[in-house]
């Protein structure tokens, strides 16, 4: 792999021991993959922040790092509200763990934004075309899909590095010929809302990691986009899709369809929606309903909102979303926590252990519907926002 004179000085470490270890790894992925060079990344998105998920380990190896990030960076969701973490049962101990991963990024320039969904902050809005360094499953799969911009589905120490260097290698789904969709999928129904989680969930199984196109009945939102992404990157491994007329890439190559068609009919969609036996044979009964999954948009904070306008509920009920957003969003955070639910902020169902004093949970997400039984060991049914609000317990407060 070519390095201007530059590179090969901060590879020999003459720029510190840091900056030394960052390009090695950048280096070592560009002659895996075959990169002809390093390139310039708009911003970066790092993994392994939970003290759920990269334990002391982690945190040793992040307090180790000098330095500063040269693009703006932000983290993926950490195991906690870090303001709220006592009413969401955190332990004391794990608080002050998850506060030290904190302040050791913080440390590197990062900024403390935990969210899987980048898009929505001051300063990470990606357009087409943006080379990126991201980690979160369904954030890379929001940037490379629904906005068009650029990046490799990065882990922690390589989103990490590619921060500290403002750098990534140049292969994967940086190329043009790495985003030509191979498989067809045909939607034999109309979606709606929840039931792209479902399509993501059953057809990710079948797509696995390859470049899907979807042809659709109907034209989804970004919103539905972002939660089809999600599932599809949890039930398989898929990191950019297309849509026929929808997505901007696929709108603008007008790419060929592939000979491989997957068709999905709506009894497929029907079956997630159907509690598995632990529910209805197993007696066992929901004591937890999440929504947020990826963390919600604005406009989802509003139907959120709107529906528990002058309600309340009897279970507990999480409302997942970034800081930032629900700090853009007062009026509807207080609607939906006046009803008796909570915004939680900064974290999710997946990767705090909060989730774990619970039996079991509904979701509206397929990224979550297969994710909380096997990182949380926790039973999940999926529903859609409605039947989420609805198995809450609501009780209209008029
Ligand atoms: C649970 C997940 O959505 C985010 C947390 O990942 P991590 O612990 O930061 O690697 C994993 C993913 O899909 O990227
Ligand atoms: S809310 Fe969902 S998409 Fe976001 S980090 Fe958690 S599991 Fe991943």
């Amino acid at each position: 792999m070519y390095l201007t004179k530059e590179e090969e000085k901060t590879l020999e470490g003459e720029y510190g021991e840091t900056l030394r270890k960052a390009i090695e790894i950048l280096v070592a992925l560009g002659d895996i993959y075959g990169a002809d060079s390093l390139i310039p990344i708009k911003s970066a998105q790092i993994a392994g922040v939970s003290y759920k998920t990269i334990g002391d380990a982690g945190l040793e190896w992040i307090s180790d790092l000098e330095g500063k990030v040269k693009v703006p960076a932000i983290l993926n969701p950490a195991g906690m509200d870090m303001l709220r973490w006592e009413e969401m049962g955190i332990e004391p101990d794990f608080a002050r763990k998850q506060q030290e991963i904190i302040d050791a990024y913080e440390s590197l320039g990062i900024r403390t934004k935990c969210t899987c969904t980048p898009y929505y902050l001051e300063g990470f809005d990606a357009k087409l075309g943006d080379h990126l360094a991201w980690s979160e499953s369904s954030a890379v799969s929001y940037a490379n899909s629904v906005i068009g911009a650029r990046t490799n589905r990065e882990g922690g120490p390589s989103a990490l590095s590619a921060a500290l260097v403002g750098k990534t290698a140049n292969y994967g789904y940086h190329l043009d010929e790495m985003r030509k969709p191979v498989v067809a999928v045909t939607v034999d129904c109309e979606l709606s809302g929840s039931d792209y989680g479902a399509l993501g969930y059953v057809a990710g199984k079948s797509i696995g990691s390859r470049v899907p196109i979807f042809y659709m009945q109907n034209k989804p939102s970004n919103d539905e986009l972002k939660t089809l992404g999600a599932a599809l990157a949890a039930s398989g491994a898929v990191a950019l899709y297309h849509v026929e007329g929808v997505t901007p890439e696929a709108i603008r190559s007008n790419f060929e369809r592939p000979d491989e068609n997957i068709i999905i009919e709506k009894q497929q969609i029907a079956d997630v929606y159907e509690a598995s036996a632990e529910f209805t044979e197993g007696g066992l009964d929901t004591d937890i309903i999440t929504v947020g999954c990826p963390h919600c948009s604005p406009e989802e904070l509003e139907t959120i909102a709107r529906m528990l306008e002058g309600k309340s509920i009897q279970k507990e009920m999480w409302v997942c979303t970034s800081r930032e957003v629900a700090e853009k969003c007062v009026g509807h955070v207080k609607a939906i926590e006046k009803s008796g639910a909570k915004v939680v902020c900064d974290t999710c169902m997946v990767v705090s252990p909060a989730s774990n004093n619970y039996k079991a949970m509904m979701v509206n997400s397929g990224k979550a519907l297969a994710y909380v039984p096997s990182m949380c060991r926790v039973a999940s049914r999926y529903g859609s926002i409605e039947q989420c609000i609805r198995e809450a317990g609501v009780v209209d407060e008029n």
